[in-house]
């Protein structure tokens, strides 16, 4: 579902910034995947290259959901790059991604509208479904202004339930929830994977419940001053 190889991003200017290395990453239909390592590591650039919001430097391949998106990553405007995102990609953004002109309800619904899914009634069922495992159920009919940040994540997480793309990107989907919220959060999460058959990449500081939910751990590590690379982690 997921296959990038000899990808590299510079991020940041000479002095100051570094070069994010990733020499590998698959993940099958099915699969999940945590990346973890210390905050400013490049943990979200990393989700954002993925998602095609950052443009690599260098970058051997990528395919997405059965799609060479190598050119859309390193040439494709924007337009298309969204478009093709709204079909294969569910991103998760680390507040929520809330759009605050919208009622909580129709925050829910965008990604399903912006992809052109019929809003039937399978549709309304799952969003039923996700908005009272997830609390939601009373915060459905408010707008965005009364919503906690608890709330805003949670809805964040009830957009992708609603309709999820083969590729679900979430960055620290757990940040900002109580223990029974954030277990609820990364089960769901890990569901969406063994049930769903989505590939699933996260970014979470939260390693304890990632592993509980059936995640493999990757790692960004600091190979040398302004150079970062990506590494498996075994067990
Ligand atoms: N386009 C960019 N230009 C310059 N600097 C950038 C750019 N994108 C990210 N950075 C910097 O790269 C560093 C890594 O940021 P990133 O958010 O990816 O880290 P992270 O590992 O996700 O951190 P955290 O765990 O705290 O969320 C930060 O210092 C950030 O300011």
């Amino acid at each position: 579902m997921l296959r990038l190889a000899a990808a590299e991003l510079r991020v940041g200017d000479a002095a100051r910034g570094f070069t994010l290395e990733l020499p590998e990453l698959r993940l099958a239909a099915g699969e999940r995947v945590a990346l973890v390592g210390p905050s400013g590591i490049g943990k979200t650039t990393l989700l954002e290259l993925v998602a095609l919001l950052q443009r690599p430097t260098r970058l051997a391949a990528l395919e997405i959901a059965g799609h060479d998106a190598r050119e859309l990553a390193l040439r494709g405007g924007l337009n298309a790059r969204a478009a093709f995102r709204a079909r294969h990609l569910s991103y998760m953004v680390q507040s929520g991604g809330v759009l605050p002109f919208l009622s909580a309800r129709d925050n829910a619904l965008a990604a399903a509208r912006v992809a052109g899914e019929r809003i039937d009634a399978a549709l309304l069922e799952r969003l039923a479904i996700g908005a009272e495992r997830l609390g939601l159920g009373a915060a459905l009919q408010r707008g965005r202004a009364e919503l906690s940040g608890g709330e805003r994540k949670r809805l964040g997480l009830l957009r992708v339930l609603v309709a999820p793309r083969p590729l679900v990107l979430a960055d620290e989907p757990t940040s900002a929830l109580d223990g029974a919220a954030a277990t609820t959060v990364m089960t769901a999460l890990g569901e969406l994977a063994s049930r769903h058959g989505c590939a699933v990449l996260i970014v979470t500081h939260d390693e304890v419940r990632a592993r509980a939910a059936g995640f493999r751990l990757c790692a960004l590590r600091g190979v040398s001053p302004g150079h970062r690379r990506l590494c498996a982690l075994g067990g």
